[in-house]
């Protein structure tokens, strides 16, 4: 095989998964990016990150990108000599907009633009199962991947997608303090009476109507019993306000594993609580693209 020797560099989207009852199965992808370059060199590897994240990722082998770059490289028959990689990054970590989906996509996306005929050794559909599996779960990989609004599913061990079209404009408010994803699935109860699966089942179906051009349908649409309230005692300022902007008629869910607030609306940033930041995004329709190669 051949390295391309670059730089070459991605935009990848924020994500938000779950949309309160479609959970590990929806995800939306959001107006705001981070963005990486790399290039192979001689020997070693130079990691600079700006931006979110720049005083907490190690510098080393186990930085996610690079992680997710030398599992693509092990599958595309090999890695280079050295990497040096620069880091962009505008999405918070641990905050339950994807920051660790967007690491991984766009790791595997660069690694297959630095060789040589990599979209053909490491397609779409195999560059997508990649990413899923080192997420661990489809969501939030699903739509940093490929954009809009996406449902993706495991049947066995092959991931799968279907990308819709959605236009909705959301607000979503992230508190200041993190909660890891690892912690908020700890929290997680093993089984869930059925009534409570009935009832994510009937609201999950009519979130995808909703989204894709029933939007009078939201409230109802982004009720969820099957981990917002179980995750609350982690994040009860962000389920506060969940509660609280709810009960104002606004739909509003747990962005991901939280804690970070998103409603489906516009002009309702004055709830944010003190110290939280507020950011009033669109769907990012395009997905990761790899900008300069
Ligand atoms: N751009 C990045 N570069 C290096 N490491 C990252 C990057 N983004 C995320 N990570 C790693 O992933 C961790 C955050 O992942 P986690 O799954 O807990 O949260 P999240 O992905 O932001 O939220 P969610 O999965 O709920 O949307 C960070 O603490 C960091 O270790
Ligand atoms: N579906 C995942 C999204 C966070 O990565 C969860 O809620 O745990």
């Amino acid at each position: 095989m051949t390295f391309v020797i670059g730089p070459v560099a991605v935009r990848v989207p924020a994500s938000s998964a779950n949309l309160g009852p479609g959970f590990d199965a929806l995800g939306l992808a959001l107006d705001l990016h981070d963005e990486i370059s790399a290039e192979v060199v001689d020997a070693g590897l130079e990691i600079r990150v700006t931006g979110e994240g720049r005083d907490g990722v190690p510098l080393d082998e186990t930085h996610l990108v690079v992680r997710a770059m030398h599992a693509a490289f092990d599958l595309l028959g090999g890695r280079p000599p050295g990497l040096r990689l620069s880091c962009t990054n505008a999405i918070p970590h641990g905050r339950g907009l994807g920051s660790s989906a967007a690491a991984i996509v766009g790791g595997v996306l660069l690694a297959r633009a630095l060789v040589a005929g990599g979209d053909e050794l490491l397609d779409d559909a195999a560059a997508f199962q990649l990413t899923v599996d080192l997420e661990g779960h489809p969501d939030n990989v699903a739509a940093a991947f490929f954009g809009g609004l996406t449902i993706a599913w495991v049947d066995g061990a092959a991931a799968a997608v279907e990308r819709l079209d959605t236009d909705v404009a959301v607000t979503v408010f992230v508190p200041p303090s993190a909660v890891s994803t690892e912690k908020a699935r700890g929290l997680l109860p093993e089984s869930v009476p059925h009534r409570d699966a009935a009832v994510n089942a009937g609201r999950a179906a009519l979130l995808v109507a909703a989204l894709t051009g029933a939007p009078h349908r939201l409230i109802s649409a982004t009720e969820d019993r099957l981990h917002q309230s179980y995750r609350a005692e982690a994040m009860p300022d962000s389920y506060k306000l969940l509660r609280a902007l709810r009960v104002e008629g606004v739909p509003t869910i747990i962005s991901g594993a939280g804690p970070t607030v998103l409603a489906f609306a516009r002009g309702v940033a004055d709830a944010a609580p003190q110290g939280w930041s507020v950011h009033e995004l669109d769907v990012d329709q395009a997905g990761a693209q790899v900008v300069s190669g």
